[in-house]
């Protein structure tokens, strides 16, 4: 939690609260339905939460934004980001149904109001986001060939709506095969914890 405060330094109570409650509640689900590595556990701020909230150093979210988990597993980055975004709207989907069953018991305990939590495969959505984010799902040219249609136009943010995709290790081959425009944020500017020396954001426009 002191990892949260150092490099989040203006939280409201409220928020802050939310995050300490995290460690207990991942703690209690983790232990009936695996939706982080066992061993993460014990680093579930810097691993989790504080690499979910990168993308709240690349782009914050303004009230009223809609944003899009894809393969949201135990609730990354999605739950973290809708602490530190109560104005903006979260959809965190995936295709197994007891991780989003998780996902929503531990919304429901955060009292986080703006999170909808659903069972869906990412090819089958036709909502439209100002943004999608995702970690460790697939590679980055399928995941932009899944939720392009997810996108809306109506950008309202510095950065043009598109993907956020955290995303770790030597990505030269990946970002090479990527037909779309891009761009690579390192978390090391950010965070100065050693997990975050490989770690970065892939931002692809719409
Ligand atoms: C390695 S886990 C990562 C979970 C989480 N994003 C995290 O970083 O902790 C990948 C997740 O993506 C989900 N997933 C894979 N393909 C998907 C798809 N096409 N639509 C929705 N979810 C998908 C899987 O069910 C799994 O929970």
């Amino acid at each position: 939690m002191e990892l949260i405060n150092k490099y989040f330094p203006e939280l409201t109570d409220d928020q802050r609260s939310k995050f300490s409650e995290m460690e207990e509640l991942y703690q209690y689900w983790n232990a009936r339905v695996n939706v982080i590595s066992r061993q993460d556990i014990d680093t579930l701020y810097e691993r989790h939460i504080l690499h979910s909230l990168g993308i709240a150093k690349v782009q914050p979210f303004k009230s009223g934004t809609s944003v899009l988990d894809v393969g949201t597993g135990g609730g990354f980055p999605g739950i973290p980001l809708a602490i530190m975004f109560p104005d903006a709207q979260f959809h965190l989907v995936d295709s197994i149904g007891k991780k989003i069953r998780v996902v929503q018991e531990i919304a429901d305990a955060l009292k986080l109001t703006n999170v909808k939590a659903e069972q869906i495969r990412a090819e089958k959505l036709d909502d439209s986001y100002e943004f999608v984010v995702s970690r460790a799902v697939t590679r980055i040219t399928p995941f932009v060939g899944w939720v392009r249609k997810n996108i809306s136009r109506n950008s309202f943010h510095e950065l043009r709506n598109g993907i956020l995709y955290l995303k770790g290790g030597d990505l030269t081959e990946e970002l090479a095969e990527l037909p779309h425009k891009k761009r690579v944020f390192e978390l090391s500017d950010y965070f100065s914890e050693e997990f975050f020396e490989t770690k970065k954001v892939v931002y692809v426009p719409l």
